[in-house]
């Protein structure tokens, strides 16, 4: 399993690192055989998996829930895990509480918070002195998706990429190991990372970051939608998923599955009632 000295020294070496959500025991199975330098159990979950409008129904118990069947599935592979919306809001106490009911429970390698308000600035810096890394996530940070008005491209004009900048290199003086940024213009992105001394993990922030996250389901076209810009579909597993259904449903029909090859025989007939 890589370890934070790991991701900090490919940054050095300009070695990309490649991180995946994963949100069951199955999907995990496979970014671990993938090879993948990181998971990440996004609270994405919540609308991937759950068909939640936003992630702002997901809660600390759902975050365990499936983080836990990911740790099964991939016990080898740096976990992180998102803190849910407004589990890290209410007080510092009961934020380092849940965190702990997280950190603990699904033994991952991080957690993720999002924002660089004081509060979370000041999260940040107690669960590192705890003992639990932290990632940050800045640009588009969907748990404020009803503060944002949408999810939109963030830091587009002279004020926002400053502050986006600023909040970048204020996370990582708090401790943060790596800075998750998503959706900000590939060429801010790039002087964020020239900038800060951890790893940028993009996701529609361009090609200069350290390292690149993608959602499971998105890069599989399975279960979802429309796609955001910033994914790049590998195969279409709606596609192929439903032709197999469909294949399966219509053999259940006209009979011609199952056969003998999916049936136990009796051997000896004499002992048929
Ligand atoms: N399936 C999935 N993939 C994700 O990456 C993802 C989720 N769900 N749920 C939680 C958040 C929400 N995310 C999103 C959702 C939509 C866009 C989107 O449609 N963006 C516009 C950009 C609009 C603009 O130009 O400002 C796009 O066209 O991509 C972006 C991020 C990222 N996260
Ligand atoms: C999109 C990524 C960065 C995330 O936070 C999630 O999957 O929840
Ligand atoms: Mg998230």
């Amino acid at each position: 399993m890589l370890s934070r000295l790991d991701l900090q020294k490919m940054k050095e070496n300009k070695e990309k690192i490649s991180m995946l959500t994963a949100y069951d025991y199955p999907s995990a199975k496979a970014a671990e055989k993938s090879g993948v330098d990181m998971i990440l159990v996004g609270d994405s979950l919540g609308m991937v998996v759950l068909g939640y409008s936003s992630t702002v129904q997901v809660t600390v118990e759902d975050m365990i829930h499936h983080a836990k069947a990911v740790r099964r599935g991939a016990p080898n592979t740096y976990t992180v895990v998102d803190m849910p919306f407004m589990s890290y809001h209410i007080s510092i106490e009961e934020s380092l509480t849940n965190a702990r009911a997280i950190f603990q429970k699904t033994e991952a390698q991080a957690l993720k918070v999002e924002g660089a308000s004081k509060e979370v600035l000041e999260l940040i810096k107690r669960l590192t002195e705890a003992g639990i890394p932290v990632v940050a996530h800045l640009g588009l940070t969907p748990q404020s998706v009803n503060v944002l008005g949408g999810y939109k491209v963030q830091g587009k004009d002279k004020e926002t990429a400053r502050k986006l900048l600023d909040d970048s290199v204020k996370v990582a003086e708090h401790g943060a190991v790596s800075i998750v940024l998503e959706c900000v213009p590939k060429e801010l992105a790039e002087i964020i990372t020239k900038e800060v001394n951890i790893p940028t993990i993009g996701i529609g922030a361009g090609a200069d970051c350290d390292g690149q996250v993608l959602v499971y389901h998105d890069i599989l076209k399975y279960g979802v939608d429309r796609l955001p810009k910033f994914v790049k579909p590998y195969t279409d597993f709606n596609k192929h998923g439903e032709e197999a259904v469909k294949s399966y449903v219509s053999e259940v029909k006209n009979g011609s599955f199952p056969t003998d090859a999916q049936s136990f025989l009796m051997k000896d007939k004499s002992l048929l009632p």
